[in-house]
Parts: C-alpha cells; sequence; structure tokens
C-alpha cells in the first residue's frame, strides 16, 4: 500500500523553503548587479529611446512567437490524427485550398481529374513515411460566380469604349480609362484569387509583412537618432555615453536584421503563395473537361474581313479591345511567365511602395517637431512639384513593357519550333530559312529593347538629376534651417553651464539627426518616383493577367460560341438604342456575345442546334453537316454536307474518301471537339467506351510503359489487375517486343533511365519509385524520336489492345506501316472484337469492315450560297453502303488482290491512252 511519511514531506517542504529563498537571494543581487550596471551606463528608463527598444524587442518576440506557433499549427496540420482538430483554424489546415506544399518532391496533378467529394487527395513524401493530404477542390460554382464578375467588368468596359466613342474623346482619356482599369482589374484578381477570404493565409502573411514594414521604419528612426547621439557622444569625449549608445547599437542590429530579412522572406513567400492560387485558378478553368485548351483557338480574332471599312473612330473603338485579345499560341507565356512575373511583381511592390510610404509618413512627422512646419512643408512641396515633373516626362512603360513581353515570346516560341522539328528541318536543309526568319524576329525584338533604352535614358537624366541633387541639396538646406535661425539664440546661451562646446555638439547632433532623416526621406521619396515604372510594369502585367483570365472564362462559359460573331445580335444589344457601323462590332461582339449570353439558358437559337444522344450501342449520323468553327458560325461553308449513316457495334466501318474531304472532320464531331451547328443528331457510344487514335502520334514524358499505357497512371493499372506481363503481351502482339530488350519498361529518355517518381491521375494514389531527377519530365519527349515512323505507329496499336474498348476510332493508322503487316494488325483486332471505325485513303482496308462511308470532295461552286439553307439539306456528300462481298474478297488473298491491282492497272492504261488521243485530236486541230 501507497503511505505518505510525514516527516520526509517536512524535510522536502524545508529543502524547498530553502531552495526557494536561495534563488530569491541570488535574483535579488543579479537584479542589483543589472540596476548598477544600468546606474553606470546612465540608461534612462524613462526615455523613449529605451522604451521604444522594449517594445520592438516585444515586437520581434511576439512575431517569432507567433511564427513558430504558426509552424506548430502546421505540423500539427500534417498528421492526418490533427487534420480534423477543431482548434486548429480552417485556413491554417493542409487541406486549404490555398496551401502551399513544401515537398521536396514533384507532385503532377491531372488534368481531367474528375474530383470525389470535392477533395483532391495527395500523398506527401515527409521523412520516412507518406502523409495523405486533402486539398479541397474548388467547385464549379465559384467559377461560374466569378465569370459573372468578368462578364460585369467587360460590361462596363463596354460602355465605356462606347460613351468614348460617341464623345470622340481623345486618346489621352482612352489612356485614363485603361489606367483606372488597372486598379479594378487588379482588386477583381486580388479578391477572387489572390485572397479569396480573409481567414486566408496570405492575410495573416500580409499582416504580418506590414507590420514588419512599420517595424523597420521605426527602428531606422531609433537608429538614426542614435547615430546623432553617438556623434554628440564622441565631440563631448564622454566615452561614458558612447560605450552605452554603442551598446545599444548592437541590441538594435538584432532586430533591425531579424525585421530585413523577414521581410525579404515574407515577399518571397507572399508571392509564391499568390502564384500558386493564379496558377491553379488557371489551370481549373484552361484544363478541364470542357476542352478550353483546345477550343482557345477558336476564340482568336481573325474578323479581317469585317474591319476593313473601319475608320478612325471605329479604330479606337477596337482599341480598347484589343487589350483582350489573345494569341492562344503564346498561352505558355502568359500561364508560366507573365504569372510568375505578375506575382513577384505585385509583392515586390509592397516593399517598394509601402515601405518608402510608411518611411515618408514617419521621418516628416519626426522632421516636423526639429526643422518646423515651414521646413516640412518646404520638403513636401518640392517632392510634389518634381515629382509631378517627372511623372509628366516618364514614358509609358507599361506599353513599352507590354510590346517587349509580346516580342520576345515569339522569339522564345520560335525557337522552341525550332528544337522540336529540329529532323525535318535538317532533311529539308532549311537552316537558312529558319536562320533569316529567327534573325528577324529577334531583329523585332532589338529594335524594341534600343527604343526601350534610348527612351529610359532620357528620362533617367532627367530623374537622376532631381532625385540625386536637387532633393539632397534641399534636404541640406532645410536641415540647417534650425541652425542658422537660431545661432542668435546659442550665442546668447553662452554661459557658465552652457559651453561653447556643449552648443556645438548638441547643434551637430541635430544637424546629423536631421540630415539623416531627410536624406532618409529623400531616398524614400525617390524610392516612391522609381517605383513608378514598378507601378507600369505591373499594369501591364496585370492587363495580360486579365487578358488570359477573360479569354479562360470566355471559353469555359457553357455558352462559348466557338468564336462566331452574330453581327445582328450585335447590333441589338448594342444599348443606348443607337444605330453603329456594323464593322465596329464585329471584333467587339465576340466579347458582346460573352457578356449577354445567359449561363442558364442557350440563348443563340442557330448555334450549336444538333442533338448529341449518348449510350447508343453503336454510331449514327442524322442529317449532320460538318462545318469547321469559326467567326461565322453555322453559316460557315460547311466541309461535309448532311451526313446520314448508322453502324451498331460488331460493324466496322471505314470512312474513305481523297485528302481534305473531311474524314477527320468526321472524328472531331464524334469526339465533340466541334460543335453540331444544324439541326443533325449524332447518337454515339458512352465515352469510356471509345478509344479515339490521332493521326499523329502522341507519346508522353515518361518511360516506355508509360507510352502503352498512356492516359492512365501505373498504379490505377496495377489497382485494376494489370501487370507488366499484359505490357509485354500488347507489345509481343504488335512486333514490337525486341524494344523491351532494347530499352527495358522502365527506360525514360528523357530521365536519363530514371523514372517520373510520382503521378497523380483521376485522383489516384501517386506512384513512389525513384528519387526524383531533376528535368526528367521537362524538356522534350525524345520516344518521337527514338522509334521509327511504323514503329511508333505500332506502338499505338499496342495501346489500343492495353485499353480494350469496345469502340476504337483510328484516322490513318497504318500509313507507315507495311501492307503485310498492316493485315496482321488489323486482324488482331478484329479477332479481338473491337469495333472499328477507320480513316484511311486506303482501299484494301476494306476487307476489315463492313459499311463504307465514301466521301466526295465538295467542289465550291457559285450555287454554294451560304443562306441556300435549303439546299445543303438536299445535297449530300458522302456515300454509305455496305461493303459488296464480292468487293471484298479481291482484297482477301494477295493473288486476288494482285488481280484487283492489275484490273486496275489495265483501266488506268485505257484512260491513259484516250487522254493522248484527245491530246493528239487537239493538236490536229491546232
Ligand atoms: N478549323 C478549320 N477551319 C477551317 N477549315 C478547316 C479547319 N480544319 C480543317 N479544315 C479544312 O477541312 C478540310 C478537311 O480537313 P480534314 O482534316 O478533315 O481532312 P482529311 O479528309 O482528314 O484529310 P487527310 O486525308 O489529308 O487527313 C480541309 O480542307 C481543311 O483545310
Amino acid at each position: 500500500m501507497w503511505s505518505i511519511n510525514p516527516k520526509k514531506l517536512n524535510s522536502k517542504f524545508i529543502q524547498l523553503k530553502f531552495l526557494l529563498l536561495n534563488q530569491i537571494r541570488n535574483d535579488k543581487i543579479i537584479w542589483k548587479k543589472y540596476l548598477q550596471l544600468i546606474k553606470f551606463l546612465n540608461i534612462n528608463t524613462n526615455s523613449k529611446p529605451v522604451w521604444l527598444f522594449f517594445i520592438s524587442s516585444l515586437l520581434l518576440i511576439f512575431s517569432l512567437s507567433s511564427y513558430q506557433i504558426l509552424r506548430l499549427f502546421n505540423l500539427l496540420s500534417l498528421s492526418p490524427k490533427f487534420n480534423n482538430f477543431s482548434i486548429i483554424p480552417s485556413f491554417l489546415k493542409r487541406n486549404s485550398p490555398t496551401w502551399n506544399f513544401k515537398s521536396k518532391r514533384r507532385v503532377l496533378s491531372s488534368s481531367n481529374t474528375t474530383p470525389t467529394k470535392n477533395k483532391r487527395i495527395i500523398y506527401v513524401p515527409y521523412k520516412d513515411r507518406v502523409l495523405t493530404v486533402k486539398l479541397n477542390i474548388e467547385s464549379n460554382d465559384k467559377y461560374e460566380r466569378d465569370k459573372l464578375i468578368f462578364k460585369k467588368f467587360m460590361k462596363d468596359h463596354e460602355l465605356n469604349s462606347y460613351s468614348n466613342n460617341n464623345n470622340n474623346n481623345t486618346d489621352s482619356q482612352y489612356t485614363n480609362t485603361i489606367k483606372f482599369q488597372f486598379f479594378e482589374k487588379l482588386s477583381i484578381i486580388w479578391n477572387l484569387i489572390l485572397i479569396p477570404n480573409f481567414f486566408n493565409k496570405n492575410t495573416s502573411l500580409l499582416i504580418t509583412h506590414i507590420t514588419l514594414l512599420f517595424a523597420r521604419t521605426w527602428l531606422t528612426l531609433l537608429v538614426t537618432k542614435l547615430d546623432g547621439q553617438l556623434i554628440k557622444d564622441l565631440m563631448s569625449f564622454n566615452i561614458k555615453y558612447f560605450l552605452r549608445d554603442m551598446i545599444y547599437w548592437f541590441l538594435f542590429a538584432v532586430p533591425a536584421s531579424y525585421t530585413n530579412a523577414g521581410i525579404q522572406y515574407l515577399t518571397r513567400r507572399i508571392s509564391l503563395n499568390f502564384r500558386t492560387n493564379l496558377v491553379r485558378y488557371c489551370h481549373d478553368l484552361y484544363m478541364d473537361s470542357k476542352l478550353v485548351y483546345y477550343k482557345l483557338q477558336f476564340n482568336n480574332d481573325n474578323d479581317t474581313n469585317n474591319n476593313n471599312n473601319n475608320n478612325n473612330t471605329n479604330a479606337r473603338n477596337n482599341k480598347s479591345l484589343e487589350a483582350y485579345k489573345l494569341n492562344h499560341q503564346l498561352i505558355n507565356q502568359y500561364i508560366t511567365e507573365d504569372v510568375k512575373r505578375f506575382c513577384e511583381s505585385l509583392t515586390n511592390l509592397f516593399t517598394n511602395v509601402g515601405k518608402p510610404m510608411v518611411d515618408l509618413v514617419f521621418f516628416a512627422m519626426y522632421l516636423r517637431d526639429n526643422i518646423g512646419n515651414l521646413g516640412i512643408t518646404g520638403i513636401l512641396l518640392n517632392y510634389f512639384v518634381t515629382g509631378l515633373i517627372l511623372k509628366n516626362y516618364s514614358p509609358n512603360f507599361s506599353k513599352l513593357w507590354k510590346i517587349r513581353s509580346f516580342l520576345e515570346s515569339i522569339y522564345y516560341n520560335y525557337n522552341l519550333n525550332l528544337i522540336n522539328n529540329c529532323e525535318e528541318i535538317s532533311f529539308y536543309k532549311g537552316i537558312g530559312f529558319e536562320r533569316l526568319k529567327v534573325q528577324e524576329i529577334f531583329n523585332n525584338l532589338i529594335d524594341q529593347l534600343h527604343f526601350e533604352t534610348n527612351t529610359k535614358f532620357i528620362y533617367q537624366i532627367l530623374e537622376d538629376y532631381i532625385l540625386k541633387s536637387i532633393w539632397p541639396a534641399f534636404g541640406y538646406f532645410f536641415a540647417s534651417l534650425p541652425i542658422l535661425f537660431n545661432s542668435s539664440n546659442n550665442f546668447s546661451k553662452i554661459d557658465s553651464t552652457n559651453s561653447l562646446e556643449s552648443i556645438a555638439s548638441s547643434n551637430i547632433k541635430s544637424f546629423t539627426v536631421n540630415k539623416r532623416l531627410i536624406l532618409s526621406m529623400a531616398d524614400a521619396g525617390s524610392k516612391l518616383m522609381y517605383s513608378i515604372k514598378d507601378i507600369s510594369r505591373l499594369s501591364g502585367l496585370t492587363d495580360r493577367i486579365f487578358t488570359l483570365l477573360v479569354n479562360l472564362h470566355q471559353v469555359h462559359d457553357s455558352n462559348f460560341n466557338y468564336g462566331y460573331i452574330d453581327l445582328n445580335k450585335s447590333k441589338l444589344t448594342g444599348g443606348f438604342g443607337s444605330t453603329y457601323n456594323l464593322s465596329s462590332f464585329a471584333s467587339k461582339s465576340r466579347f458582346r456575345s460573352f457578356i449577354n449570353n445567359n449561363n442558364n439558358s442557350k440563348n443563340n437559337s442557330i448555334f450549336e442546334n444538333g442533338t448529341i444522344q449518348y449510350n447508343f450501342p453503336g454510331l449514327r449520323f442524322e442529317h449532320i453537316n460538318v462545318i469547321p468553327p469559326s467567326i461565322n458560325g453555322p453559316f460557315n461553308k460547311p466541309i461535309l454536307k448532311n451526313l446520314n449513316f448508322k453502324i451498331l457495334q460488331g460493324e466496322n466501318l471505314l470512312i474513305y474518301g481523297k485528302n481534305g474531304c473531311g474524314k477527320t472532320s468526321i472524328i472531331r464531331i464524334i469526339s465533340e471537339l466541334w460543335p453540331l451547328f444544324n439541326n443533325g443528331l449524332l447518337s454515339k457510344p458512352s465515352n469510356n467506351d471509345i478509344f479515339y487514335v490521332s493521326q499523329k502520334q502522341y507519346f508522353v514524358s515518361g518511360c516506355l510503359r508509360d507510352q502503352i499505357i498512356y492516359p492512365l497512371n501505373w498504379k490505377t493499372c496495377i489497382e485494376r489487375g494489370d501487370d507488366d506481363y499484359k505490357i509485354i503481351k500488347v507489345l509481343k502482339d504488335v512486333g514490337l517486343d525486341y524494344l523491351i530488350d532494347r530499352f527495358g519498361l522502365n527506360y525514360n529518355p528523357n530521365g536519363k533511365g530514371s523514372k517520373i517518381d510520382e503521378i497523380i491521375i483521376n485522383d489516384e494514389k501517386i506512384e513512389l519509385i525513384d528519387s526524383y531527377v531533376p528535368g526528367n519530365i521537362e524538356g522534350k519527349t525524345t520516344w518521337n524520336s527514338l522509334l521509327s515512323g511504323g514503329e511508333r505507329q505500332k506502338l499505338i496499336f499496342a495501346r489500343i489492345l492495353f485499353h480494350n474498348k469496345k469502340f476504337v476510332v483510328l484516322d490513318e493508322p497504318t500509313s507507315a506501316i507495311s501492307y503485310d503487316f498492316e493485315d496482321i494488325l488489323f486482324d488482331l483486332l478484329k479477332n479481338r472484337g473491337f469495333t472499328l471505325i477507320t480513316i484511311s485513303n486506303r482501299e484494301n482496308l476494306i476487307k476489315y469492315h463492313d459499311y463504307i462511308l465514301k466521301l466526295n470532295h465538295h467542289e465550291e461552286s457559285d450555287d454554294d450560297d451560304d443562306n441556300n439553307n435549303d439546299k445543303i439539306m438536299e445535297l449530300s456528300d458522302g456515300s454509305f453502303s455496305k461493303v459488296d462481298e464480292e468487293f471484298k474478297r479481291k482484297f482477301e488473298s494477295l493473288d486476288n488482290e494482285i488481280e484487283y491491282l492489275e484490273n486496275e492497272m489495265e483501266k488506268i492504261n485505257i484512260m491513259k491512252e484516250r487522254k493522248q488521243e484527245l491530246i493528239n485530236l487537239l493538236d490536229g486541230y491546232e
């Protein structure tokens, strides 16, 4: 039994009491010594600097501890056990949408991920375990809400440009509108993407950043005072005070260094967080199931026909819309470089503008006490007037920057094109041409850079003269005012208590402090002036990012019209009941239809009227016109008219026709890349049951196995029961098993044999194999150059066999494969029970198909009027028929095929003879 001995307990108490008393005595001794030191150094505990020092130290301790608390929360939220812990604010949790992962390993997220329960799970390697991290996925509602905000902005902007146009306003007024839009655009991006709600991680970082900015100014003020004090100590030969102030100096250096480093750290951190938010937002819009990345090409403004009659007023009207034009070929530049620069530029602005502003206010307030109201007013007036002069002569940095970045992106893309097509260019010996072309592009860029440098040089002279000469000169003048005006008083003060030396040293102290403050103020003012350039640059970048977002929202819109411009509708919705020149609306009505379209209904009766029926056990086209999307929308000339055919599962179809007759366009309709403009009906199987193979083979960065399983990831494959034996088998089936001996299944040409270590596709768990090798997922895919043309096509057949879908749509799948192997491959597909929809201009493929859709090359005639819709419905550009068994037999054996070809050759020879006869006859007439 456990018992307490009272004697023992008593002795413990006495021991404890003794220890406590001893401690108090020791503390008293330390405290006494401390007070003696303070007395020796003559530290006045009531003095302002001392208090300021204590407060700034407290501030430092607070920021450090808050950072530690934040770290603790982050560590807690890392663990799944604590992630649901209610004490942790939601914005601090790891599954916050704004969370920035500091994983050393690279995580790829799939573009076509279909999120489950609005969560995306990723597995982050952390030390020697893998952490499960849930990411909130923004619901589609958010993007629909945001779209309305962009639409509203565009609508307001449209009215602005209209009133500018109507009032014949000048270009400067137009520029003012654009400048005003800068803040509006920035605030939209800020509120929707960068800091979507107050309880966001970025808010706390920003608040800390601002606190540190204030702290730094405060510390500068203290150090300035201390500087003056040190000089005064030296002048009066007061070694004791000098030592005391030196200790202050070293002590201040601690929070000062922390503050400086903290500001830089937070600037980078906020910039990274902003970039994460913005990139995720763009990816959500750009890489989703609505195929924005594909359809963006149709949003290009190519309405040149409509702009022919433009007069100057219309030109200005269109100019306001130029800002929203986006060249889809340069979108990579927008999403990668521009987003990065925008975030950096924005966060740098906090430091470049925020710090000088705080400095100016603090120093001005402090100086007012020293040099009086007149002095400070003089200084500020000088800043204001010279600032105005500078602003007046400043070139349009925003415009300069925008042009430069556009030209740089063209130059970059041209070089990329050269790398991607190096073999083709080498075969053509086209390097001379390429060199001339790239030289021309580079010259344009250099011309712009020269122009920019010259423009900046003139401005730089003025800027340097004002900021580096005039402002400090004014500073000296105003700093000396109190000394000059008080000189008579100073002399009268000389008596027994105030010697000439003490007055001189105190004057020198006040002059040093004032001079330093004024110079710091001039420095802050000049930084503000220099930041005009930063603001201009940010304005240009904001324009580009806003343009990107407007275009992404426009294409993401469920009523996206593939670049169609309905001039009649534009006229009707023009507003103010005025009559407009139609041409002026051509370029703007694309935005107009974005603005006016109602999300809930398809309000355009002539646009996309076709019906798509899913889960049909085959493929059916009823009265379908194949119309390429363009500015003319449904009124564009059809490539194929009134297509009618039907096949059921198990019935193979060959789409046959000459080059350019529209075979691939039919696939574009089936895969819904192109819209159904007319009243046709498309019945198709479920999208999960079709596998499309495009004419151009596509390979991903990754190993040989990855090429076969694309677009799945290996983890998913393993989970559904696939293994490497299946891969080896399909490679054997298509006669490519020798590639395994040559490369191995894990061979990755981009990663020097290593593999991508993590992949997330379809929300599935990541795959961790080798350690991450920088560069193994970047750069050019070399599988294209590693395999021959025939091997590439065979590898695609291996892909078809692996995925084993019911329906396979093949576009010229064997154009580079020998005839004998073509037979093997098609036999294989038929025996495996695939339903084939093959596009080819090889007649011998007929034997593998049950139906043939022969397409006639549509000759354009005068009767082919755009508005002649009745006629379109009557015409048919394809003949659909069951393949004649007799005809099929011709291709069943090599002998039959030779016989058939010999007959065909005979026919050709007869036709040649007739042609020659005709030529001879005509010669005779002449
Ligand atoms: N976006 C587009 N806008 C306008 N015309 C287009 C567009 N895309 C394709 N075309 C035109 O449509 C026609 C048919 O193109 P498609 O790619 O369907 O030909 P194809 O029959 O598959 O030819 P090939 O056998 O050479 O592959 C071509 O004349 C092409 O120029």
